[in-house]
C-alpha cells in the first residue's frame, strides 16, 4: 500500500531530510513512525500525497508509483490519501459542517450526497450533535476529531496523522488512537508520525524509527507488544 524504495529527500539549502530510506506497509497495517525532532518524520508523509517529491528514489501509493504521477493526476491521489495535522488546521469562519464538506465539494461531489456522507464522518468522531458549531467553540480533542472526520469523508484507504496528539491529555490521547484504530479495523491503512513512545508501546502496533533520515528500528510487521 505505501512502498518506499531508495527514498531520498533534500531540501533546497542542502539539508538531507531522509537518506536512502525503504520500507513498506502492507494494505490494513497500522504502524507508528517515531524518532528525534528533525529525524524526518514530517517530511515522509508529506511525500505520500505529494505535497513534497523526493530527490530519489522510488514511491509507490496504492498501485501508483509517485515518479509517472502528472501534476493533473494529484488531486486525484490525494482523495485517497487523508492527512490529519497537530494543529488540526480547521477554517475557523467556517462551521464544522462545512469544515468536513470542503474536500467532498472540491471533488466536485453531488450537493445531494455531501451531506449524507458529511453526517456519516461526523457520527464517527461522535460529534454530529456539533455540526453547526464553529471551531473556536470545540476542545482540543474536538477540533481534532473535526480533522479526523474531514480526513476520512472521501474515504480514502490511507489515513496519514502527523503528531496528532501532540497538543492532547493521555486520556484524549488514547481516545484519539482508539478512532484510528476504529477505522484500521474496517481495512484503512494508518501510518501515524508520533514522539508519545508510551503510548506507541502500549498500542502495541508496529513501529518504524527514524533517526537523520534513516530508518534505525523496524519492529516489524507482525510486531505486537514490542
Ligand atoms: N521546507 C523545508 N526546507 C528546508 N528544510 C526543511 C524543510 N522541512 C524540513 N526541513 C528539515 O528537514 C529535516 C527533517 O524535518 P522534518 O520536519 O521532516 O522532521 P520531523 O521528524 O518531522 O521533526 P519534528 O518531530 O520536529 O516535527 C529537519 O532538519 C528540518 O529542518
Amino acid at each position: 500500500m505505501i512502498f518506499f524504495d531508495s527514498v531520498s529527500k533534500q531540501y533546497p539549502g542542502g539539508h538531507e531530510a531522509l537518506r536512502s530510506l525503504s520500507f513498506q506497509v502492507d494494505r490494513g497495517e497500522m504502524v507508528f513512525l517515531t524518532g528525534h525532532s528533525g529525524a524526518g518524520k514530517s517530511t515522509l508523509l508529506k511525500l505520500i500525497p505529494v505535497l513534497e517529491r523526493p530527490s530519489r528514489g522510488q514511491i509507490v501509493i496504492n498501485g501508483i508509483n509517485l515518479n509517472r504521477l502528472s501534476s493533473r493526476r494529484i488531486p486525484y491521489l490525494r482523495r485517497r490519501v487523508g492527512m490529519i495535522f497537530q494543529d488540526h488546521r480547521l477554517l475557523h469562519d467556517r462551521t464544522v459542517y462545512h469544515n468536513v464538506a470542503l474536500p467532498l465539494v472540491i471533488a466536485g461531489v453531488p450537493h445531494r450526497d455531501i451531506g449524507r456522507r458529511v453526517r456519516a464522518a461526523l457520527d464517527k468522531v461522535s460529534l454530529l450533535h456539533r455540526e453547526t458549531a464553529y471551531p473556536v467553540t470545540l476542545s482540543g480533542g474536538e477540533q481534532q476529531r473535526v480533522g479526523i472526520a474531514r480526513a476520512v469523508v472521501t474515504r480514502p484507504p490511507i489515513l496519514l496523522a502527523d503528531e496528532p496528539t501532540g497538543n492532547l491529555d493521555p486520556e484524549l490521547s488514547e481516545e484519539i488512537m482508539g478512532l484510528f484504530e476504529a477505522f484500521n479495523r474496517v481495512g484503512v491503512t494508518v501510518l501515524i508520525a508520533s514522539h508519545d513512545l508510551d503510548l506507541i508501546r502500549r498500542l502495541g502496533h508496529r513501529y518504524l524509527s527514524l533517526g537523520d533520515g534513516q530508518l534505525t528500528a523496524d519492529s516489524g510487521r507482525a510486531g505486537r507488544g514490542g
